[in-house]
């Protein structure tokens, strides 16, 4: 046997949407792991860079700071001799080589006025108003990311990119106390691309990882070009201020995966507080998740697929026996309902046949008087109402006895079914007492009929254990008028019946 197809579609689509809710399910929660460890991996990683470029950047202005500190020390000391302005500058000079990043270092007196400086370049000229010479009058000065355009032109007459320098400046002060003069270097910012440079190599893995160096004011001072001299639009939370890495929005509308970091001071040495971003966009830091969806996409196609052959299988199985039992099942209300059918209409015939002649009985032939009145008032045809009762049957079965006057009835019954048409209808509606409806016949056709009937009535021979015997019947007709009651032509059939009785029995009388 078949299982029904739609049986079979529903459980493939049933176990088919499992396997694909199943599937979505583990996509989302592997993605979603995927995701966070990336995150976190990457995102680490990149702090990392942050971090090392941070601590080389400012490790090296500590030493710078040192450099001069140290210098100031041994300047202060050498107050004394022709030879101190040139030693001074043999001095810088050795500095300077043993640092290729400073591009300039110098002396100043009290004043501002350049005493020394590496290879005697802008000796004599007047830094009174430099922030560096300013400032260093105090305390030691590191400073940002500037220009300088005096030195530029020396430095770099012919240079396409203009030269960029960080400043270190310590004062000198004499061993009484009273400030002498300031100790102060410029420093190639060339020296942090190299570092940045060098940093870079370690992003080889995260595609297209850029490095940015945000200052103390906020402004990107290392980086790709494009986004040089423009403000940082990143805002360090509190909680992020120091090292860490997270997911940011950035002005250009673009999300990136970046670690930071911030310049570290040393001990009393306050650097300049540069910020290292390390940054790379949002959308490739995630390529392995696009390509762990697709895996996924493929293997989960894979698992619905499994399913719903499954779920094909499977309804082979549970449907058979259901199909089974349904079939069973629809056979057995099939013949119940037969069953029942066939007991409704024996009770329907039961209730409407006379069990001894077989013709209908009284209620049948008063159901099928409404039909037949209203078939005759449809077709404007007549329509014969007649009753017929034997003639002194009390007699009949005080003489033969009651067996003989059923056997008497019995033939009356199939005298009249033999006699009437199929259309017409044959009961017997009291003990001895017969009805007839005949369509489409008028009251001499129902005469002629009945006048027939009594005739075969009287010519029919019974045989009792005594002798043989004869039964007649008399009989009322009349037609049913379509504005009265069936009830009063019954009445007008049973008052000819009364006159047929009452003039001799055995005989048909008619009435209208
Ligand atoms: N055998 C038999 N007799 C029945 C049955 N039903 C009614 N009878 C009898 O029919 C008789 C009817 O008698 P009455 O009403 O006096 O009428 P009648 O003797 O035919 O006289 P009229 O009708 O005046 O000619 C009664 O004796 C009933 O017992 C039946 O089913 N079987």
């Amino acid at each position: 046997m078949l299982v029904p197809v739609n049986l079979k579609i529903r459980w493939f689509l049933i176990y088919a949407l499992f396997g694909l809710a199943l599937s979505v399910i583990l996509t989302s929660i592997v993605t979603q792991a995927a995701t966070k460890q990336i995150e976190e991996q990457v995102g680490s990683s990149l702090g990392d860079v942050a971090f090392q470029l941070a601590d080389k950047l400012e490790r090296g202005m500590f030493e710078r700071y040192r450099d001069m500190q140290v210098s100031a020390q041994l300047m202060r000391s050498v107050t004394t001799g022709e030879d101190r302005l040139e030693r001074f500058r043999r001095l810088l000079d050795t500095l300077q080589q043993s640092f290729p990043a400073y591009a300039w270092i110098g002396l100043t007196d009290a004043d501002g006025k350049v005493l020394a400086s590496t290879q005697g370049l802008l000796e004599g000229a007047d830094v009174s108003q430099r922030p560096w010479f300013i400032e260093a009058q105090e305390d030691y000065f590191i400073g940002d990311v500037h220009g300088a355009l005096l030195l530029e032109q020396k430095l770099n007459p012919n240079g396409d990119q203009p030269l960029r320098f960080v400043d270190v400046a310590v004062p000198i002060v004499s061993t009484e106390g009273e400030f002498i003069g300031v100790l102060g270097a410029h420093l190639n910012w060339d020296w942090a691309t190299e570092l940045q440079i060098s940093m870079q190599r370690s992003l080889q893995l995260h595609e297209a990882a850029e490095i940015l160096i945000v200052s103390s004011e906020n402004s990107i001072i290392l980086g790709p070009a494009n986004l040089l001299e423009q403000i940082n639009p990143i805002q360090l939370s509190s909680t992020m201020l120091s090292d860490g890495h997270g997911v940011m929005a950035w002005s250009d509308g673009n999300e990136y995966l970046m670690g930071y970091a911030v310049a570290k001071d040393y001990r009393d040495y306050r650097g300049p507080q540069w910020q290292v971003m390390v940054r790379q966009p949002l959308d490739i830091a995630y390529q392995p998740i696009r390509e762990l969806r697709i895996q996924a996409a493929w293997i989960g196609g894979a698992v619905v697929l499994v399913f719903a052959v499954i779920g094909w299988m499977t309804a082979e199985k549970i449907s058979r026996p259901l199909a089974n039992i349904n079939q069973q099942l629809e056979r057995e209300v099939q013949s119940r309902t037969a069953q029942l059918t066939q007991s409704n209409q024996r009770l329907e015939q039961l209730a409407t046949t006379d069990a001894l002649t077989g013709l209908g009985n009284r209620r049948a032939f008063f159901a099928a008087s409404s039909d037949m009145c209203e078939r005759s008032k449809r077709l404007d045809t007549p329509l014969a109402v007649v009753i017929l009762d034997l003639d002194h049957f009390k007699r009949v079965n005080d003489t033969y006895g009651h067996g003989v006057g059923d056997e008497v009835l019995e033939a009356v019954g199939e005298l009249l079914r033999a006699t009437v048409r199929q259309i017409d209808i044959a009961a017997r509606t009291g003990g001895e007492e017969f009805s007839l409806l005949l369509e489409n016949t008028d009251i001499k056709g129902a005469e002629q009929l009945c006048d027939r009937i009594r005739k075969r009535m009287e010519q029919l021979q019974f045989n009792s254990d005594k002798e043989l015997f004869t039964v007649t019947m008399s009989i009322g007709a009349t037609l049913w008028q379509p504005d009265e009651s069936f009830d009063t032509t019954l009445e007008r059939a049973d008052k000819a019946l009364y006159q047929a009785k009452e003039s001799g029995r055995n005989r048909v009388v008619t009435l209208g």
